[in-house]
């Protein structure tokens, strides 16, 4: 972990995201969807820092269990354009008996400023696309980014 701007959560994982050609609009100013892209590159990022790599983990068939999303949001704050080098700040809002609550802050490389903010929420299924409890390595691995103490089971 280290230290964030001031106002992005204290346990967090810094994710650096360079704008690419494709991001943005016809004006050069990264579109909204981009940004959910970053989101789950973020919870990528951090499921690989956590012991989770995601290309293993999300596609491990033996254990038969699945991750989507369940609900997503942003707030634009500043336009961010095509060429600027963003950090990515990824934190767990929420670790539920079944879901989890990533939260996203980016700011623009050198700057204190917080251009956007998200969060989105996943929720494990078992084989029947029925929501289960969260696998404990999960869990566990999770838990440090957690913004507050509270955790449900
Ligand atoms: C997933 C569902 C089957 C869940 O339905 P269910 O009726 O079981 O939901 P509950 O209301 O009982 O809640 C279970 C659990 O989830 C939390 N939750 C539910 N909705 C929300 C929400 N909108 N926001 C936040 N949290 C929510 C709820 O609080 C409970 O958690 P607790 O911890 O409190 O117990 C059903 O919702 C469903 O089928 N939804 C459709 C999902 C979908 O199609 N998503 C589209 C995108 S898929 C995707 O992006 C994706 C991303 C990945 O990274 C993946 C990784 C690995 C595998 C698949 C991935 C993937 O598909």
């Amino acid at each position: 972990m280290v230290k964030p701007p001031a106002h992005a959560p204290e346990k967090s994982l810094k994710v650096a995201i360079p704008v690419r050609f494709g991001d943005t609009d016809p004006y050069g100013v990264v579109y909204f969807a981009s940004y959910f892209r970053y989101c789950h590159h973020g919870i990528e990022e951090l499921l690989r820092h956590v012991g989770c790599p995601p290309h293993e983990y999300f596609r491990n068939a033996d254990r038969g269990f699945g991750l989507p999303i369940v609900g997503a949001s942003c707030d634009f704050l500043r336009p961010v354009r095509y060429g600027d080098e963003l950090n990515l700040f990824v934190s767990v809002l929420r670790l539920g008996a079944r879901s989890v609550t990533f939260g996203f802050h980016f700011y623009l490389q050198g700057s204190p400023e917080c251009v956007g903010r998200g969060q989105a929420s996943m929720t494990a299924i078992d084989r029947t696309w029925r929501s289960c409890q969260l696998p404990e390595e999960l869990r566990n691995g999770l838990e440090p980014y957690l913004a507050s103490e509270a955790v449900d089971r």
